[in-house]
């Protein structure tokens, strides 16, 4: 079942017209990658999804057109968003932050986010400044899984981890694509090989290839093509 359809969408961005009638479809559950060379659109593709950079086109989720509405409801019908950067509140605790991301009249799943990362448990008191990259990454999905969300929209969440980091939050994200549908932007193609089914590629402010991800990462001239890198290890 195709969880999320987008069709022409089209976002300016000052005097740059950034996509330029980008059409994909996600499947439901599982993950998603979508990728291309630096620049080339991924986060502004996220961030037109939920209406946070201004778009033209059609999105449909779950059926629904949700390509006029603005972001709060965006965000109620199910979709969260998972920034570069992490972006969790350093001087707040653990706690603080998962009850500042609670959404109004929602059911929130605490029980859930502690099970699947008993760090955060652990830490619940601790402040996350002071907690290491891939515990931030936990906590900064943790926030997003703690609503009922159908997709999550996850940029690149291995950016600036330790390699035996990067693994851990591997392991919490193939748990949590059991759950829910991940569009997943991400530049450790190691990462996308073990994590992703399907795959999106951008170029030219267009999506020029979509697929089998292992069929894109196993053919190194479309990897060179397409995301100018070597044979992804
Ligand atoms: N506020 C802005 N005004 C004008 N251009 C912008 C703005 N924000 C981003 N851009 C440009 O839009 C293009 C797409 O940026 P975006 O961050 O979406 O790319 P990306 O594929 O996610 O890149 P990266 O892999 O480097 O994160 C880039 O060329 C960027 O310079």
């Amino acid at each position: 079942m195709t969880m999320l359809a987008v069709r022409e969408l089209h976002v300016h961005l000052g005097e740059s017209h950034v996509l330029q009638g980008v059409s994909f479809e996600i499947r439901e559950g599982g993950v998603t990658a979508l990728l291309g060379r630096n620049g080339v659109g991924k986060t502004t593709t996220l961030r037109g999804l939920l209406g946070l950079a201004p778009r033209r086109g059609s999105i449909v989720l779950d059926g629904a057109e949700i390509s006029a509405l603005p972001t709060h409801e965006v965000v109620r019908r199910g979709v969260g968003y998972v920034p570069e950067n992490r972006e969790v509140f350093a001087g707040l605790t653990v706690q603080e932050n998962l009850r500042l991301a609670e959404r109004p009249g929602g059911r929130h799943h605490y029980d859930l986010v502690y099970e699947l990362f008993p760090r955060l448990k652990e830490r619940r008191a601790q402040r996350a400044g002071t907690m290491s990259g891939g515990e931030q990454q936990m906590l900064a999905l943790a926030r997003a899984l703690l609503n009922d969300n159908r997709v999550l929209l996850v940029d690149e969440p291995s950016q600036g981890l330790a390699p035996h980091l990067v693994a851990d939050v591997a392991d919490a994200l193939a748990r949590v694509a059991e759950l829910v549908t991940i569009v997943l932007v991400e530049q450790n193609l190691s990462l996308v090989r073990r994590l992703a089914r399907d795959a999106v590629v951008l170029d030219q402010g267009r999506a020029v290839w979509a697929g089998d991800a292992g069929e894109l990462l196993g053919d190194p001239g479309r990897t060179r093509d397409y995301l100018g890198v070597g044979v992804a290890r």
